[in-house]
């Protein structure tokens, strides 16, 4: 494509052109500068993406796209001044990659909880009706090939376009993406068109981005006016959980703007669970929707489970898919890695690595192994530092409510002391039933030799994660690889 077309498809303030070349690429980075890209100057929160033009030119740029008046320093290359630069990088992209997503059926998941895991069920019912789908969130990206690892649950938007177009060329027909809170703020999915929204719940997290509550919310809620703005040909359709009081907030906001399809065990959800039989192996509910009654079966356990579910049929039912078709898809559904896993399946005793970091999802799966009448129920948790430091003494207290012992450990410890971080939570603890251990394997490995027939051992907070994060290092660590070499210990 060359420089001219491109500038036809964007908005921009002012360009200074120096001939038309031919655009190779497109980045927001500029170690990712190869000859013939555009990179586009982003001011971040940590350092402003123009004092990187210099950097970018000499790696070969031939336009550089950044907010205010703009110097390449070469006569040879364009300056191209925008308003918003995260936003240009978006409209840039789109454009580059002839706009990947009118070709694609894509379903947009957002909330605090259960991102990932509707996402991976919504692609496994996609790509079993339709050969090929598409997968972007915290467990990586699958462009239709196979999964990738990724640094983030939604990427920068010019990645995001570039996985779409990826897809569109592999023969996928749909893609489930998870869209986060600091992806909306940032434009991370500007000129994505949305077939369908789903908007999961909105509880605890991320108060260090977002300050308030009511900042997040709104966050989360432009996924749905986002969506009520898109110019193509896509009636774009909101699935919202009406048992999250934001939710029934988000419901009536955008009533006018899209077409709202609800979910939830309440009596007035489209799409709504009645009854739920939860279980170790597998979960199985009745679901009132389209005036008939269904039978959900699925290997997934818990009552939160029933709640991906549910979006994920609602979502594949607002594509027009065959409904009966998806239903029987949840039953085959993969273990989502890192959510609700279980470890050890030949010991008198159970051991589940889980990805919750939130006081909500802490509860909801503490309740739910409750649940399982376990003997004892053993819970190792830590926080991760830099992050939202008030869920801390909240995610403590989940954990001495719901288990018998609760070991406080490091999560990612970032740039801060993993000891006060573990104290910050301690002052949560409702019960003198737990113990700090400082070193995640010392903690892993005490609660496995711990474990009696019938406990469960609750390893909480990094699921898939393979590394552990200390001063700006990522160290390798698996809570998986630990609980199987805590487990041989015993031997
Ligand atoms: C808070 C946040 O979201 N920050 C993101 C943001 O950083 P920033 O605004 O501080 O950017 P910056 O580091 O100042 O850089 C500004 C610009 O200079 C560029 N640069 C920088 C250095 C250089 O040598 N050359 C260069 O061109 C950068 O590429 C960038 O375009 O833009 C950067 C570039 O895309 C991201 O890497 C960075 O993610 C950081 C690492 C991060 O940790 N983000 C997390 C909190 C996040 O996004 N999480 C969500 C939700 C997770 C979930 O709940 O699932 C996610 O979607 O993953
Ligand atoms: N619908 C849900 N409601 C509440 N908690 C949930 C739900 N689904 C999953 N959880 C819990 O939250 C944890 C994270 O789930 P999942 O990874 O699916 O969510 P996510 O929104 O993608 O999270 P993240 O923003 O960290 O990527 C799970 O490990 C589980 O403990
Ligand atoms: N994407 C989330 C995940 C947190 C996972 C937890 N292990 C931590 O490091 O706090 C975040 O960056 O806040
Ligand atoms: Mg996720």
């Amino acid at each position: 494509m060359k420089l001219s077309e491109l500038l036809q498809q964007i908005d921009y303030v002012d360009a200074t052109l120096a001939g038309d070349p031919e655009i190779k690429g497109v980045t927001y980075d500029s170690r990712q500068v190869e000859p013939g890209f555009v990179f586009v100057a982003m001011q971040g929160a940590t350092v402003d993406g123009r004092d990187f033009i210099p950097a970018a030119v000499k790696a070969g740029a031939v336009a550089i796209v950044a907010e205010g008046v703009v110097e390449t320093g070469d006569s040879a290359v364009a300056g191209v001044q925008v308003k918003d630069g995260r936003k240009a990088l978006a409209d840039v992209a789109a454009a580059y990659y002839d706009n990947p997503s009118k070709h694609l059926r894509v379903v947009g998941i957002t909330g605090t909880n259960g991102k990932t895991t509707t996402a991976f069920v919504c692609k496994h019912v996609m790509a079993n009706a339709w050969h090929r789908a598409g997968l972007i969130g915290t467990l990586g990206a699958d462009d239709g090939t196979g999964m990738a690892a990724g640094e983030r649950t939604t990427p920068e938007s010019s990645d995001v376009h570039g996985l779409l177009s990826r897809m569109v060329d592999n023969g996928c027909r749909g893609a489930a993406m998870e869209v986060s809170s600091h992806a909306l703020v940032q434009h991370r999915v500007g000129k994505v068109e949305f077939d369908v929204g789903v908007f999961m719940n909105l509880t605890r997290d991320h108060l260090d981005f977002h300050k308030t509550m009511d900042d997040y919310y709104r966050a989360k809620l432009s996924l749905g006016t986002h969506m009520a703005r898109q110019r193509g040909s896509k009636k774009p359709v909101m699935v919202i959980n009406v048992d999250d009081v934001h939710g029934q907030k988000m419901a009536r906001a955008l009533e006018d703007e899209v077409t709202v399809v609800t979910f939830g065990f309440s009596a007035t959800a489209d799409f709504r669970a009645t009854s739920a039989d939860l279980g170790m192996r597998g979960t199985s509910f009745k679901m009132k929707a389209k005036g008939r009654e269904y039978l959900v079966r699925t290997p997934l356990i818990g009552r939160f489970n029933v709640y991906n579910c549910l979006a994920a049929l609602a979502a594949a039912d607002s594509m027009g898919m065959n409904f009966r078709e998806a239903i029987s898809a949840l039953a085959s559904v993969p273990q989502v890695s890192g959510r609700l896993e279980s470890v050890l399946d030949n010991r008198p005793y159970r051991v589940f690595v889980d990805y919750a970091h939130t006081p909500d999802a802490l509860e909801n799966v503490l309740s739910t192994l409750k649940g399982l009448n376990p003997g004892r129920l053993i819970t190792v948790v830590g926080c991760g530092g830099d992050r939202d430091r008030m869920k801390r003494p909240m995610m403590a207290r989940a954990a001495s409510q719901w288990s018998d012992i609760v070991l406080l450990t490091s999560d990612n410890p970032r740039s801060e002391e993993p000891e006060v971080i573990i104290d910050e939570m301690a002052r949560g603890v409702v019960q003198a039933n737990f113990k700090k251990i400082v070193d995640r394997r010392e903690a892993i490995k005490t609660a496995v030799a711990a474990a009696k027939p019938n406990d469960i051992v609750l390893i909480a907070g990094k699921g898939h994660e393979t590394y552990q994060e200390v001063k700006g290092e990522r160290f390798p660590f698996s809570d998986r690889a630990e609980v199987l070499a805590a487990d041989r210990l015993r031997e």
